[in-house]
């Protein structure tokens, strides 16, 4: 499936249809009062999260987005029909941005979660509605409400509970592959993951999802490589595992770039968990394992050694990321229950 992370889209919700001039009639003649009926309401523009997307692709194909206009009312009191509404639907994790790219309109972060981006235009009220003791045959009607029309940007920050981050061939999308029913691309050579992957991981019978992203190269905040704008889809989880590649020189230096560009991005990101693992150690002797354990252990603290390949300390790794994700939600449970009135 492609990926697509920001599209711009435009939105109208429909115009109230007008309320109708009529008067009760028989062979042509007027008779009796009036009996004009509203016009329907103008359909409402919303955004829905929908399960099973993981891209916003979908937007690049179809940017306009116009629910019905109601129709006018009719004689015989008869309303008009209501213009239909229309659902954006978008994948969990989509941000609803103003025109202005910045200002959040809504966060929908819940499968089921949906938000109105555009109001239809009320109907006009008929004749019959203004009937009144000093005038029973009013000759007046509302025309409807106009809809609304708005830019709008959906930036997809997607939802994992860890992300992988490191170097460029550091071993991200073998380790995902290797740990999870993800299947990314894996090759050689730098950049070969051009956007995020998604897997479920299992451990001890409890399970979450692993976000793999393109490799961070120094500079990156910069605009070098890929960029750091995928940095975006690993801000809401609850830890980071950062792989260092074991076969490098110069394992510290390598964990430093990570965390330069991790700073410059701003943010929570350089606070949030971490856990870090020297990968590739099948390709190690003892003696070098120990050498880049100590070296990488001087700038980053404990780190685990593993191999996606010979899957050596794998479920070390996973277990220490399932930890850092329960300890993350039970601390947002217990946020939550603050939340609640106190009940004796
Ligand atoms: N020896 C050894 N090689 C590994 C290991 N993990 C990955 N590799 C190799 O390292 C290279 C890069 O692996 P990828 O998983 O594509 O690395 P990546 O971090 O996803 O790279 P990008 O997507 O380019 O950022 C591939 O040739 C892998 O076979 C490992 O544990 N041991
Ligand atoms: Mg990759």
């Amino acid at each position: 499936m492609k990926f697509l992370d920001l599209a711009r889209v435009t939105i109208r919700s429909g115009s109230g249809g007008n309320g109708c001039i009529s008067f009760r009639r028989e062979k042509f003649i007027e008779y009796g009062g009036p009996d004009g009926g509203d016009g329907g309401d103008g359909g409402d523009v919303w955004a829905e999260a929908v399960e099973g997307l993981n891209t916003l692709i979908d937007f690049r194909y179809q940017q306009h987005f116009f629910a019905k206009n109601g129709q006018p009312g009719m004689g015989r009191q008869r309303t008009g029909k209501d213009g239909d509404d229309i659902v954006l639907r978008v994948p969990v994790g989509t941000e609803i941005l103003d025109e202005d790219e910045e200002t959040v309109i809504a966060d929908l972060t819940e499968v089921g979660q949906r938000v109105c981006l555009a109001r239809g235009g009320n109907g006009g009220f008929g004749n019959l509605h203004f009937k009144s003791s000093t005038n029973q045959a009013p000759r007046r009607a509302n025309p409807g409400q106009p809809g609304v029309e708005r830019e709008i940007w959906l930036r997809l920050k997607l939802i994992a509970d860890a992300g992988l981050l490191g170097l460029p061939n550091a071993g991200k999308s073998t380790f995902l592959a290797a740990t999870s029913n993800a299947r990314p691309k894996i090759a050689d050579y730098p950049f070969t993951t051009l956007h995020p992957n998604l897997g479920v991981v299992g451990v001890d019978g409890a399970e979450f999802v692993m976000a793999d992203i393109p490799g961070l190269i120094e500079g990156a905040h910069e605009g070098r490589g890929i960029g750091d704008r995928f940095l975006g889809h690993v801000e809401r989880c609850s830890v980071l595992l950062h792989l260092v590649d074991g076969t490098s020189e110069d394992v510290a230096a390598d964990w430093q770039t990570i965390i330069t560009e991790l700073e410059a991005y701003g943010g929570e990101l350089a606070f949030k968990p971490r856990i870090t693992a020297l990968n590739k150690i099948d390709a190690l002797d003892d003696e070098e394992r120990a050498e880049r354990i100590a070296a990488l252990e001087a700038v980053a603290g404990p780190v685990l050694a593993m191999s996606g390949v010979s899957r050596e300390g794998l479920t070390e790794v996973l277990r220490a990321v399932r930890a850092k994700i329960e300890k993350d939600r039970k601390l947002a449970r217990d946020a939550d229950k603050e939340d609640e009135p106190w009940r004796p």
